[in-house]
């Protein structure tokens, strides 16, 4: 019973899809995380050439999830991607010092496409089972994310391998996207 339940439910109230870009330098966790979302399991991953996609379920709303290349050579070609997306999902390695300003750079740059002006954005600090991983609020710091004033962001701890902090970060995105501040 409660099985046609909810199949009637499903079929009066389809679940809409919204469109997720997972972008971040290389070896940030881009393609572990879009697996750990999709099967629940750590994939054996290679640096990504182009990109994947698989989609997700959560509470009911259909994601269309988007994990990009990260290598340099390969971020000038994110910008192909952007029509059509409700929220990025920029994957930070919380241990990467070295290279934070140029994700606050690549971050920024992003920001301004004309393509993603209506969307949101969350960080995921990522690999926070390492001892030397930053803590979101060094890294929003180090982002300058409170400089960010024309898109809704959200920062969320995270370990990919693990898969804590991934579902509240697409909980954070579930709410936004489905609370009318973006059209279809
Ligand atoms: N310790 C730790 N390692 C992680 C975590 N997430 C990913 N990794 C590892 O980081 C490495 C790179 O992960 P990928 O998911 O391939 O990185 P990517 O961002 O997709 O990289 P590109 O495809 O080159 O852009 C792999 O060895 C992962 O196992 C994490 O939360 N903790
Ligand atoms: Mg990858």
């Amino acid at each position: 019973m409660g099985a046609l339940v909810s199949r009637l439910w499903f079929m009066l109230f389809p679940a809409k899809e919204y469109k997720i870009l997972v972008v971040g330098l290389d070896n940030a966790g881009k393609t572990t995380t879009l697996y750990k979302l999709h099967l629940g399991e750590v994939v054996v991953t290679q640096p990504t050439v182009g990109s994947n996609v698989e989609e997700i379920t959560y509470k009911n709303i259909k994601f269309e999830v988007w994990d990009l290349g990260g290598q340099e050579r390969l971020r000038t070609s994110w910008a192909t991607y952007y029509r059509g997306t409700h929220a990025v999902i920029l994957v930070v390695d919380s241990t990467d010092r070295a290279r934070i300003a140029v994700i606050k750079d690549e971050l920024f740059r992003l920001l301004q496409h004309e393509d993603l002006q209506n969307t949101v954005v969350l960080m995921f600090a990522n690999k926070q089972d390492l001892k030397d991983a930053m803590k979101p609020a060094e890294i929003s710091d180090a982002l300058s994310l409170h400089a960010i004033k024309n898109h809704d962001w959200h920062i969320q701890a995270c370990c990919a391998l693990t898969g804590e902090g991934l579902y509240d970060g697409l909980g954070w995105i579930a709410q936004r996207v489905t609370g009318n501040k973006l059209a279809t």
